[in-house]
């Protein structure tokens, strides 16, 4: 079985996972009506006669499972088998119930010992992103003897030892906002999308004492009204306010338009925005450029050999960290021991591959089953929607590394324990099952002195624990697997570790099914038909100008708008533009109402004669 096998798992493009192949093709044997754990292999692969004969002979095998399933021994001893500890870091691997067998773990190997040469490649600096045609070096930022070449390595440390002095001074007051009665800077508020904010919006949440020496705010949309809402928080504390404005392209149009947005409130106020703004940036790009020539109070850079998803322990997330009085150099010792301890080649000892394992075979490698990540811990609230960014933009994609079309992706999601308890877990308990759960344990609930026993030995703590081991439990008796990482506190130390774990197991499961994790393609068609929207709508503004300013005025319909912008096909979103800027009260709707598009006849508010020349 296994030599007929073991061509299965090579990176030939026509033994690659095909969702073709999956549970259709043999409805009746259905691994999902099997009883839990599994011993069926992954329907992913090309249903060969071997492999028909071996979903048949699991079918006898699911009375076994069953046996295994009541049998408090058997589980306790696959719990033991494969147990994982990483004693310096105090976290713990347990994927007892997850149902993979020996054999799949067997038949995974030379895929995973291709997996970390891979990996190995890559921390020595091979253009591991070859679309893009770049180096992946996030995990010398917490090793930088790690970096390939010396001038980087210098470069990581520099930038490390400027973030630490920075923050330093601006949390003594060394450095002073100009204008501010406080005398020092009371807040941060933080601008940035995606990788430029996820992690700094997690670490902030998981890591921040109650009392900050900065409080942070975050702008991370183009949303006018939530950007007012965080303005008109800060109030007369805009002034001590510390202005991030963070983008590894400096080209973003959400953290531009945040920038913009924020400078006017600036200018509204009185204040001067260059001294109390700060860029992180790679050197060069239209914000950098900008923060020169205005004369920004700091810039910090942002390689290109970093991914911005990736990008957590470079300034991105470092300098809001630090600021904030988190102690980041912990932080990246957590990472790099998570590091050192994913670079084992045992698969049983490296508990990023035991992840990654697991995640294809829950799966079936082609992100068959969602990944639902359930911290049980508050702080840990935003770890899920972290780990969204990591794990979706870095695995959704539609190519393999060989050109084939394999459409991957692993979809995560997620909040928290016990609170979705009242929520969700209703449905992942007994409905319908397309998902895997991922439980994050942490073992101190209080810090020590604090607790107390709400009911005769019982502390508030214990419930929750109960209630993490009790969902555990019962979508383990309904056939849902789970996997529990735990970590005895939320520090600094242990965050590192676990975005050091994750980033890993990310990379590792991206060589398995061998795609490019390090890319997002599939982001730019969205970027690049927003900004088409946004052309037609400027084409719109200046066919209702030159009819707004004739004598007498023109109104026109839709047809006549699409048809004068020569986007006849367009008038859908001609339609949705108007209706826009009605509702802004951008045009005026000269005949008609926006809720009925045939009556509509629209001319502008005034006639810019200006723009009927430009
Ligand atoms: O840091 P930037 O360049 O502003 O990009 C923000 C985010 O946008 C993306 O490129 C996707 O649009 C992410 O990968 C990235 O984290």
């Amino acid at each position: 079985m296994m030599a007929s096998l073991s061509g299965l798992y090579s990176s030939s493009p026509s033994l690659k996972p095909s969702k073709n192949l999956s549970f259709k093709a043999l409805p009746a044997l259905s691994r999902d009506s099997f009883s839990f754990p599994h011993t069926s292999r992954p329907t992913n692969l090309p249903l060969t006669l071997s492999s028909a004969r071996s979903v048949a002979r699991d079918i006898s095998h699911a009375d076994s499972k069953k046996e295994l399933l009541k049998d408090p021994d058997a589980l306790w001893k696959r719990y033991l088998d494969w147990f994982y500890q990483q004693k310096e870091l105090g976290l713990y691997l347990d994927i007892s119930r997850v149902g993979f067998t020996d054999e799949f773990v067997a038949e995974m190997e030379p895929r995973f010992q291709a997996a970390f040469k891979a990996m190995e490649d890559l921390e020595k600096g091979s253009i591991a992103n070859p679309d893009e045609g770049r180096m992946v070096g996030h995990y010398w930022l917490r090793n930088s003897k790690l970096a390939p070449k010396p001038t980087l390595k210098t470069l990581i440390e520099n930038t490390l030892d400027s973030i630490c002095a920075f923050s330093d001074d601006i949390i003594s007051g060394k450095i002073k906002p100009p204008s501010s009665p406080e005398g020092r800077f009371t807040q941060i508020l933080s601008v940035g999308i995606g990788g430029s904010a996820l992690g700094p919006q997690f670490v902030a949440e998981a890591l921040a004492p109650d009392n900050p020496p900065l409080k942070i705010r975050f702008i991370d949309n183009t949303d006018p009204a939530g950007i007012d809402h965080q303005i008109a928080q800060l109030g007369p504390e805009l002034a001590s306010t510390l202005v991030i404005v963070i983008s590894k392209s400096g080209g973003t149009p959400e953290t531009r338009n945040g920038l913009l947005e924020v400078q006017k409130a600036f200018r509204e106020a009185g204040l001067n925005f260059a001294k109390q703004g700060v860029a992180i940036t790679q050197e060069n790009s239209l914000l950098d450029n900008t923060a020169r020539i205005e004369g920004w109070l700091a810039r910090f850079p942002m390689y290109d050999w970093v991914g911005g998803r990736t990008s957590i322990m470079s300034a991105v997330g470092l300098l809001p960290a630090a600021l904030q009085g988190i102690n980041v150099r912990e932080m990246l010792t957590g990472a790099a021991l998570m590091d050192e301890a994913t670079r084992t080649t045992s698969i049983k000892n490296n508990p990023a591959a035991l992840l990654a394992m697991c995640w294809y075979w829950a799966s079936n490698g082609v992100g068959s089953k969602d990944m639902v990540v359930l911290p049980y811990k508050d702080s840990l609230l935003l770890f899920s929607r972290y780990l969204q960014q990591l794990v979706m933009e870095s695995l959704g994609k539609e190519f393999d590394l060989d050109g084939n079309t394999v459409n991957q992706g692993l979809t995560v999601y997620g909040n928290k324990g016990s609170t979705d308890q009242h929520a969700y877990i209703q449905q992942l308990r007994d409905g319908v099952h397309n998902f895997f759960a991922t439980f994050i344990e942490v073992l101190r609930d209080r810090p020590p002195g604090h607790d107390w026993e709400l009911e005769p030995g019982v502390t508030c703590g214990d419930y929750l624990f109960g209630m993490l081991q009790g969902t555990r439990s019962a979508l383990y008796a309904n056939g849902r697997e789970s996997i529990s990482v735990t970590i005895e506190e939320v520090t600094p130390r242990s965050v590192g570790a676990l975005i050091a774990l994750y980033e890993r197991a990310v990379g590792l499961y991206a060589s398995i099914v061998n795609i490019n994790a390090y890319h997002q393609p599939g982001v730019e068609a969205g970027k690049k038909a927003a900004a088409e929207v946004l052309a037609l709508q400027k084409r719109v503004l200046s066919v209702l100008n030159e009819a707004t300013c004739k004598d007498p005025v023109e109104p026109l319909t839709l047809e006549e708008i699409a048809d004068r912008c020569h986007a006849p096909e367009e008038i859908e979103m001609i339609y949705k533009i108007i209706a826009h800027m009605s509702a802004n009260d951008r045009v005026l709707i000269a005949e008609g109402n926006c809720g009925s598009p045939r009556s509509i006849k629209v001319y502008l508010g005034e006639c810019n004669v200006d723009d009927l020349y430009a």
